[in-house]
């Protein structure tokens, strides 16, 4: 068969799109690595699918593939495209979207800019929300990584974030220490790892070494941890601009159990269809 998709991004962390509400196939972690693949394949970060609520108070479900085949809870910037695909192939002429996802909903609203703002819900900073395993819940937690003790801050937006503070992303050892947090044995599900430069209260520089994907251009989700746990330090105010590689992100968050609210662009690059063996 041949599946038709969409080639989508947001500030550069790379997407395909696929519908499965009007079309049918079902894809096996090869295929979605075969498919990532930059050189082999179409090549993308996650490969996002809309699929039909399985909730009848919600819109659509939203599942998310990492290049390496994982499924994950949540993708920030991939909420944005989706917001973006789901009324561009006219599944839906709504401008305030809720999806289900492995994470929990998410209410997506399309702007009249056409930038979209996503209710990414509450940080959840407890470690058994990621999981990583800690005695108790503390605002940074020491960890031991490549004989380097590290202080990170720990933060769920339903998929699992570790925020480093450094003093300059551009010379952040982003390559070295990010696999070996992503991986580090105290977080069982594994990690995605952000490097956080705090240039002011209300701006950060970020870069994030991504779960199941390695080093992205952004990540949404990655914006919120990082706001979220610097917040909680007492070294940010909202609201914050991310400066990440890919471009900027603005975050919002009014502390405790209010939710985060992240606004950034959605972008179509090109449609096509791939053959599925
Ligand atoms: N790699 C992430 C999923 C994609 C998150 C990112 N692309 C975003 O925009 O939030 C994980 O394994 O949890």
């Amino acid at each position: 068969m041949l599946l038709h998709f969409t080639k989508m991004h947001g500030l550069g962390n790379d997407f395909m799109v696929v519908d499965l509400v009007t079309q049918r196939a079902r894809l096996r972690d090869e295929q979605i690595r075969q498919l990532a693949d930059r050189h082999f394949g179409i090549g993308f970060d996650q490969l996002l699918i809309v699929e039909p609520p399985r909730d009848p108070d919600l819109d659509f479900r939203y599942r998310i593939f990492n290049a390496d085949g994982s499924e994950v809870e949540n993708c920030g910037n991939g909420a944005r495209c989706f917001a973006r695909f789901v009324r561009d192939q006219r599944l839906t002429h709504k401008h305030e979207i809720r999806v289900e996802t492995a994470g929990g909903p998410l209410t997506l609203v399309v702007q009249e800019d056409g930038r979209v703002s996503v209710d990414m819900g509450a940080p959840r900073f407890a470690p058994e929300a990621l999981p990583f395993e800690a005695a108790q819940d503390l605002p940074r937690h020491a960890l031991e990584v490549e004989g380097e003790r590290l202080e990170v801050g720990v933060v769920s937006m339903g998929n699992p974030h570790a925020v480093l503070r450094v003093d300059d992303v551009d010379n952040a050892p982003v390559a070295r220490l990010g696999p070996a947090i992503e991986s580090h044995p105290r977080f069982p599900k594994r990690v995605n790892a952000g490097f956080m430069q705090v240039v002011s209260p209300h701006e950060i520089r970020l870069r994030v070494y991504e779960r199941g994907s390695g080093e992205t251009l952004a990540c949404g989700t990655g914006a919120c941890a990082a706001v979220a746990s610097g917040i909680r330090q007492g070294l940010l105010e909202s609201p914050v601009t991310v400066r990440l590689p890919g471009g900027s992100l603005t975050i919002e968050w009014a502390g405790n159990d209010a939710p985060l609210i992240m606004t950034g662009p959605a972008e179509r690059v090109f449609e096509g269809r791939v053959p599925l063996n």
